[in-house]
């Protein structure tokens, strides 16, 4: 078989920061003020602060505003609803994030609620996801809208494919098989109750894989040539890992979208086009 074709969400990321960087600048130069993107951090997870820093400089190099509040460990769910409340009243805000995962003792469901969504640059609200699964106009999670845009710009026809997802998270595997259903592919979601869960890959043109064990996937889940996207992120004593076996797979899969370098980077790039849509809409600025 051919050479298999890496899917770069790293160079692509880059490109379309690099186009909205341009449109931003535009504005500006029309005498708009910023867009303003709030990040809130809650306790000291030390890969959620390095998350939240790279967020804030990306936003910043095209010329988004980053505002980061940080909470202690020990804070309290009124504690995050005062800072989210803070943010929403803030005209100078356009996008709200709330860095996953939250300390046990805060309800994360009541905090996410509390964002109002026209600055729900996640797109974890009820109301954006109820939006998207009626196929209406909203606020799309980022990694599921990214992992889209990279099949998108290499070609990779979904119509009368068939999908399946490993996963059913609210944040990436729930959302991103309502997108490839909407793009007509045939779409099966499998999880940790599933049973024989590499008989189902093995069906899949396109596997995406969210489910948050390293290595999970080896080559009995791959069929010949398929598009396998891997959204894992671990960072173990050796490094980053995905939750895909990439020296395993590497001999059947078509294309593949590695980490890191692929989902990554691609769900940084749409928090910012998302912080760019709510911008827009808060400003009257045409799509
Ligand atoms: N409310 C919320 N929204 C999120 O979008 C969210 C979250 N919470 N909690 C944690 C996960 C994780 N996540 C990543 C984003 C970018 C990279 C990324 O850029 N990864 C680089 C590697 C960076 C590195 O070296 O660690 C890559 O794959 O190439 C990874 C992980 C967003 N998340």
């Amino acid at each position: 078989m051919t050479e298999p074709m890496l899917l770069n969400g790293q160079r692509l990321a880059a490109e379309m920061r690099g186009q909205l960087a341009a449109q931003i600048a535009r504005v500006r130069a029309q005498g708009y003020r910023a867009p303003g993107l709030a990040v809130i951090l809650v306790g000291d997870d030390p890969a959620s602060a390095i998350y939240v820093r790279n967020k804030k400089r990306a936003a910043q190099e095209i010329g988004i505003e980053p505002v980061d509040a940080v909470l202690p460990q020990g804070s309290t769910t009124e504690d995050v609803l005062r800072v989210v409340d803070q943010f929403n009243q803030d005209p100078a805000i356009d996008g709200i994030l709330v860095q996953m995962p939250l300390p046990p003792q805060i309800e994360t469901e009541t905090v996410l609620a509390r964002v109002r969504p026209d600055k729900d640059v996640d797109g974890l609200t009820v109301t954006n996801l109820g939006r998207l699964t009626a196929g209406e106009e909203g606020l799309v999670p980022c990694t599921p809208k990214g992992i889209l845009r990279l099949l998108e710009a290499y070609d990779i026809a979904l119509a009368g494919r068939r999908a399946v997802v490993v996963g059913r998270s609210r944040l990436v595997g729930l959302p991103v098989a309502l997108l490839l259903m909407q793009r007509q592919a045939t779409v099966t979601v499998i999880h940790s109750r599933t049973p024989e869960p590499e008989t189902i890959a093995r069906q899949a043109d396109i596997l995406v894989v969210a489910a948050g064990k390293p290595h999970l996937v080896t080559e009995d889940w791959i069929k010949p040539g398929a598009v396998v996207i891997d959204v894992g992120i671990h960072r173990g004593d050796h490094g980053l890992l995905g939750d895909v076996d990439r020296e395993r797979v590497w001999s059947r899969v078509g294309a593949l979208s590695p980490v890191p370098g692929g989902v990554g980077p691609m769900t940084i790039l749409e928090l910012l086009d998302n912080t760019w849509t709510a911008y827009r809409r808060h400003e009257g600025l045409s799509e």
